[in-house]
């Protein structure tokens, strides 16, 4: 059957100008699908194009990283149009929580047209896909530049890890995670809703974007030496392993910071806290390759509940 699909293509993302799409869309128009490509400005373009023309499609392929899929989420939520990611962006954590490793593949699960859903993360009415960030992590994300994002790739994540070292503050917390309060310091606090985030960091290592839950994690280290002990524990999801990490998984999760703090979510300044952070599961339909190990069965889901 042929489909109608709206190509967002943001020339902004690491490797949107460049990279050579013609035999995938060659592929795809082979297949049946006719695609129509908006070359993308901005995150307001998009949601017009995708509110204006959802009638006329069946697909939004979006062509960029993680911050050009997040700009699509609330246009898709309306719509309730199912979604393709092409990762032509730097990290591209919303591919590998799919298990979509490269481009070739992610043309290939277009015309599978195998569909998942998945859960969107909202903080204070903003969606988000992967994480949300207070404190080292949005330090992290003002260290980054795009033309450094170009140069160095993945590996700029690291850099700006270590320049954001340097700028961290500690900050106090007051946590709700569902009806469990708990007050802390903190240097680093994240909500995770995906599997992956950073450039390959594990959320949890049990973390799935299909799970129904939010994973938080909030980082107490008593001195750098300590914050270095940790990270690599942090790179592989195993907060649990570390004392001076406290973690946790929930549905409804508040937080209050004294001082107040700027929250980024999946690499974009979107709100502050005080902050209150839901997932809504199963919010939007995203075509995924056959079998992911990087996303829970159906018959895992039904083990999960069963455990409740
Ligand atoms: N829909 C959009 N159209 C055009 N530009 C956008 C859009 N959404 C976001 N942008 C801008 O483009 C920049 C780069 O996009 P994006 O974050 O997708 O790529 P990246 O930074 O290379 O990859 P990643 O986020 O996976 O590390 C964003 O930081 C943002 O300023």
């Amino acid at each position: 059957m042929s489909r109608r699909a709206l190509l967002v293509l943001n020339p902004n993302s690491r490797n949107g100008a460049e990279a050579d799409l013609d035999s995938g869309l060659a592929r795809l128009e082979a297949a049946g699908i006719a695609v129509k490509t908006l070359c993308s400005q901005g995150s307001q373009e998009t949601e017009a194009a995708i509110r204006q023309q959802h009638k006329s499609l069946d697909l939004v392929i979006v062509g960029g990283g993680d911050g050009t899929v997040s700009s699509t989420a609330r246009a898709l939520i309306e719509s309730q149009l199912p979604l393709a990611v092409l990762p032509l962006g730097t990290a591209n954590d919303l591919a590998r929580s799919l298990g979509i490793v490269d481009l070739g593949q992610a043309f290939d699960v277009i015309i599978d047209n195998h569909r998942q859903a998945i859960d969107l993360g909202v903080v204070n009415g903003h969606y988000f896909f992967n994480v949300a960030n207070m404190g080292l992590g949005v330090k992290v994300t003002e260290a980054q530049d795009s033309d450094i994002k170009k140069r160095w790739g993945v590996f700029s994540y690291l850099r700006a890890f270590f320049i954001a070292l340097g700028r961290a503050q500690k900050f106090r917390v007051d946590l709700t995670l569902d009806d469990k309060r708990y007050r802390m310091g903190s240097i680093q606090l994240a909500v995770g809703n995906g599997r992956y985030y950073g450039g390959g960091n594990l959320v949890a290592e049990e973390a799935r974007i299909n799970d129904a839950k939010l994973d938080l994690y909030c980082l107490r280290p008593r001195g750098l030496m300590e914050l270095l002990g940790m990270a690599l524990l942090v790179r592989n999801g195993k907060h649990h392993l570390a004392k001076r990490i406290f973690s946790a998984s929930a549905e409804r999760i508040e937080i209050e910071t004294k001082p107040g703090l700027e929250i980024h979510a999946d690499g974009e300044p979107v709100t502050e806290t005080p902050a209150t952070f839901k997932v809504i599961p199963a919010a939007l339909q995203i075509l995924v390759p056959r079998n992911s190990d990087e996303l829970l069965s159906d018959r895992e889901k039904d083990n999960d509940t069963d455990s409740h």
